[in-house]
């Protein structure tokens, strides 16, 4: 039957929640790192989702990265994409949402999408066009903190005003809830009326359900995971689809890591539960801006735990912000990034196989580092965390990518009493 959907996903963390969810409904799914070469196809595959790194890069950078991710999915015969972005719309004052999504636009010669980074099930809901995360507006939610990108406004409307070059119209949720016909004619309505981007209210999945509806045959969709909900039911209604596959645990056998360099308030609770009960290793920034050999320190440490273990660059605002004015925001990013990435490559040298990695930029680095070019998905450990198997030369891995500001406190010890054997 061949593709049929694709994605753009700017972080990696965001590209295997995407994944989870088209799995969860019944796709067959191959998440690939970066842009494949032009002549190689997954088999077996409703769906792929391309995992780039672009939402923190200038916006030329995003959006030439995204282009060509287009290209390769437009080689595939997709009919359907998705431009996957954070649920907390997760971006910097240059962009990149609205950039790459009228990139997108333009590229597919289409004038009007829907942005929509609802995710009920944890909590990120749209009401009046302004996001909140759990009871709060998202620039009063822990996101008023990001490292990268701290989420200073509410305003879906505003935001996509300032980062985009067309006008952001509200469907409001009395129509949503109307379902899909109406969800549709309002999009009409404002295509009409010269808007380029709808934000539709949602404030539970059966709203993303209706809305995912309404989406059938719009080419280009723009949102978080939770938008794509509803796009396999409009393919398995065409018939277009083949037998779902059954995910399963990757099978890998070897040591286990919890790499952390998500500084969100959700991290930073897993973090302070395992404390107490693995052996535990913080990277210190300034020693690593000083030129100090900080990864090779971490190796010696780690093969000398016993268990798993958890080495971690996350800090509270507070100290994110003193090593920020101290070494400037994105380089303290990057050398943070940089450590991990030095040292998960030195573990995996070391025959660690079990990776949990907390943070979308974080996951990034080390991921590229691991030389991992393909995800399988497996079962979730928490909404939107699934673990993932790979193969990297001769060997299995097991590779949880967890959002930031994903997963509840306990979720490091579950994540990896799942693949307990
Ligand atoms: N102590 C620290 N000081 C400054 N920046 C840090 C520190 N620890 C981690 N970082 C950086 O913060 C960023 C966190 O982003 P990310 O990994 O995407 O997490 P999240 O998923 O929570 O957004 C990364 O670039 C990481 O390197
Ligand atoms: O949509 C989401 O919240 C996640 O899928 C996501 O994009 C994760 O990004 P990070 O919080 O930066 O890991």
């Amino acid at each position: 039957m061949g593709i049929i959907l694709g994605a753009i996903a700017d972080d990696f963390t965001g590209a295997t929640d995407l994944c989870s969810t088209w799995v969860k409904a019944g796709l067959r799914v191959v998440q690939v790192i970066g842009i494949p070469e032009a002549g190689q196809t997954p088999r077996d595959a409703d769906a792929v989702v391309i995992a780039l790194k672009s939402r923190t890069i200038p916006a030329d950078q995003a959006i030439a990265q995204s282009l060509a991710a287009l290209d390769w999915l437009n080689a595939q015969g997709v009919r359907q994409v998705v431009f996957k972005y954070c649920s907390t719309f997760d971006s910097t004052a240059a962009g990149n949402i609205g950039p790459v999504t009228d990139a997108l636009l333009a590229a597919m010669g289409q004038d009007f999408t829907v942005v929509s980074p609802a995710f009920p099930r944890n909590g990120r809901t749209i009401y009046k066009g302004n996001l909140f995360v759990g009871d709060l507006p998202l620039a009063e939610s822990p996101m008023k903190d990001h490292p990268l990108t701290p989420m200073r406004d509410s305003s879906l409307i505003r935001l996509m005003d300032a980062q985009a070059q067309g006008r952001t119209g509200l469907v409001p949720l009395q129509t949503v809830r109307q379902g899909a016909p109406a969800i549709r004619a309002a999009f009409e309505h404002l295509r009409g009326e010269g808007f380029r981007y709808a934000v539709p209210d949602a404030v539970e999945d059966q709203d993303m359900i209706a809305l995912g509806r309404a989406l059938d045959g719009m080419a280009l969709v723009t949102g978080g995971s939770a938008v794509a909900m509803g796009l396999p039911a409009n393919l398995r209604d065409s018939g277009d689809l083949g037998a779902a596959l059954p995910s399963r645990l990757p099978r890998s056998q070897g040591r286990a890591v919890v790499l952390a360099g998500s500084c969100s308030t959700a991290t930073r609770a897993q973090i302070a539960h395992v404390t107490p009960i693995w052996p535990t290793l913080k990277l210190n920034l300034d020693r690593i801006a000083a030129g100090e050999d900080i990864a090779a320190e971490a190796l010696e440490w780690a093969v000398a735990q016993t268990g798993p273990m958890l080495i971690y660059g996350s800090s509270d605002p507070a100290e994110v912000a003193e090593n920020q004015r101290r070494h400037g925001t994105m380089e303290a990013g990057e050398m943070m990034e940089r450590t991990l990435s030095t040292i998960a490559r030195g573990l995996l040298e070391r025959g660690f196989a079990r990776f949990l990695v907390a943070g979308g930029e974080t996951s990034g680095a080390v991921i590229s580092a691991l030389g991992v070019t393909a995800l399988e998905i497996g079962p979730e450990v928490a909404a939107g965390v699934p673990w993932c198997g790979a193969t990297v030369g001769e060997r299995e891995l097991a590779l949880c990518l967890k959002s930031g500001n994903f997963g509840g406190p306990e979720m490091f010890t579950q994540a990896l009493e799942m693949l307990d054997d």
